[in-house]
C-alpha cells in the first residue's frame, strides 16, 4: 500500500435511497392502476422542536415524490396525553390511512411508550409497537414492521455488498428506536453481535473487535480512529448539531463516528448527513407501501 494511507469506500446513503425511492415509485403506481387507491401515511407531530419540524418536513415531501398521501395533525406542546391519544385512535380508524407515525420525542409528561402501544399493530409503520418489537426479537414470528432506522441499516449493508454472516458486530446505543433493533436484526443475519451502551467499562476495547460497527449513542464523533481495526465497516446513524458560524443554519451535523479520521482506517463508512438519514426516510416509504397493498389488495 505503501506511505499513502487507504481510505474507505463511502456509502452514499443518499444516492441508495433516490434508487430505492423510484423503486417504490413504481409499486405505488401499480397498486394504484389495480386497486385506484394509493397508501396514506399520517404524521403527529406534537410541539414546536425545529429538528422534529424538519423530519416531518422532509417525510412529507418524500411522501409525494413516490405518490403516498400525506395526513397531517399538529398539536401545541401543551396537548394533554388524552388529546395526543384520541388523535392515534382518529387515525387508527380512518381507512385512507395505512400508516401512523407519532413523532418522537414527545413533550415531558406525555407518556410515550402509551401513546406509542395505541397505534393499531397494522398501522404501526415505525415497528415501535411492543408487540412488533417482540415478534421482531422471537425466533418463529415475524413482525409486521421493522424499525425504519435499523432496517436502513441492514438495507446499507446488503447494497454495498457486506457480507454479514459470521461477523463481529458491535452495536453502540441500546434505545427501543435504533440500538435495540439494529442489535436485533444483525444478529438475525449471523453476526456475532456486542451492545455497548452508557454503562459499559471498556467501549474502545469492544469497538476494535468488530468487523462492522453501528454508532447510535447521540454523542458526536464520539467513534475514535483507535476504536476501529482496519478494515472495518461503518455505519453512523449519529445526527448531532455542532455550533457552527460558518453555516448559513449557524450549525452543522456530524455523525456518532470521527469521520475524517475513522475513514482512513476503515473500509467502508456512511457520511453525516447523506448516510443512514435519508434510508431512515425510506424505509418508512417501504413500510407504509406494505401496509397499503396489504390493506388494498384484500
Ligand atoms: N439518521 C437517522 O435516521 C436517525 C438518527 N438518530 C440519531 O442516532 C443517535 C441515537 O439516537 P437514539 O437511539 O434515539 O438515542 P438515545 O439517546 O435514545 O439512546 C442513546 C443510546 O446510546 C447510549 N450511550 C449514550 N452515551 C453513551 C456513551 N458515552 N457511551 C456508550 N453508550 C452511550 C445510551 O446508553 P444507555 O442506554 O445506557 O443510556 C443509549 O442506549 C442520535 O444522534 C440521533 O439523533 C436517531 C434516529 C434516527
Ligand atoms: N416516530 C419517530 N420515527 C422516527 O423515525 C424518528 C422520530 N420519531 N424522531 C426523530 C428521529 C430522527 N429521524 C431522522 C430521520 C431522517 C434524518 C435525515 O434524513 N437526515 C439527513 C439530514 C437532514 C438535515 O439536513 O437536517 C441526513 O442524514 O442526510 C435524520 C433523522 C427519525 N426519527
Ligand atoms: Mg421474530
Amino acid at each position: 500500500m505503501g506511505a499513502a494511507s487507504s481510505t474507505a469506500t463511502v456509502i452514499d446513503g443518499k444516492a441508495i435511497a433516490g434508487t430505492i425511492r423510484a423503486e417504490i415509485k413504481s409499486k405505488v403506481d401499480d397498486l394504484k392502476r389495480r386497486t385506484g387507491r394509493v397508501p396514506g401515511l399520517a404524521v403527529v407531530i406534537v410541539g414546536e422542536r425545529k429538528d422534529s419540524q424538519t423530519y416531518v418536513r422532509m417525510k412529507r415531501k418524500a411522501c409525494e415524490e413516490v405518490g403516498i398521501a400525506s395526513f397531517h395533525c399538529e398539536l401545541p406542546g401543551t396537548a394533554t396525553e388524552e388529546e395526543i391519544l384520541k388523535t392515534v385512535r382518529r387515525f387508527n380508524a380512518d381507512a385512507n390511512v395505512h400508516g401512523i407515525l407519532v413523532q418522537l420525542p414527545l413533550p415531558k409528561g406525555v407518556n410515550e411508550e402509551r401513546v406509542l402501544a395505541e397505534i393499531s399493530i397494522e398501522k404501526d409503520v415505525d415497528g415501535f409497537h411492543p408487540e412488533n418489537i417482540g415478534k421482531l426479537a422471537m425466533k418463529g414470528h415475524e413482525p409486521l414492521f421493522v424499525p425504519c432506522t435499523p432496517k436502513g441499516c441492514i438495507e446499507l449493508l446488503k447494497r454495498s455488498g457486506v457480507e454479514l454472516s459470521g461477523k463481529n458486530a458491535v452495536v453502540v446505543g441500546r434505545s427501543n428506536i435504533v440500538g435495540m433493533p439494529a442489535a436485533m436484526l444483525l444478529m438475525k443475519e449471523n453476526c456475532t453481535v456486542t451492545v455497548v451502551h452508557s454503562k459499559t467499562k471498556d467501549p474502545k476495547r469492544v469497538c476494535r473487535e468488530a468487523d462492522v460497527i453501528v454508532a447510535a449513542c447521540g454523542s458526536a464523533e464520539m467513534v475514535k480512529k483507535d476504536w476501529v481495526k482496519k478494515g472495518a465497516v461503518i455505519i453512523d446513524v449519529g445526527t448531532n448539531g455542532v455550533d457552527d458560524k460558518t453555516k448559513k443554519a449557524g450549525y452543522r451535523l456530524v455523525g456518532d463516528v470521527d469521520y475524517a479520521e475513522v475513514r482512513k482506517v476503515a473500509s467502508a463508512i456512511t457520511p453525516v448527513p447523506g448516510g443512514v438519514g435519508p434510508m431512515t426516510i425510506c424505509m418508512l416509504l417501504s413500510n407504509t407501501l406494505d401496509s397499503g397493498a396489504r390493506a388494498l389488495e384484500k
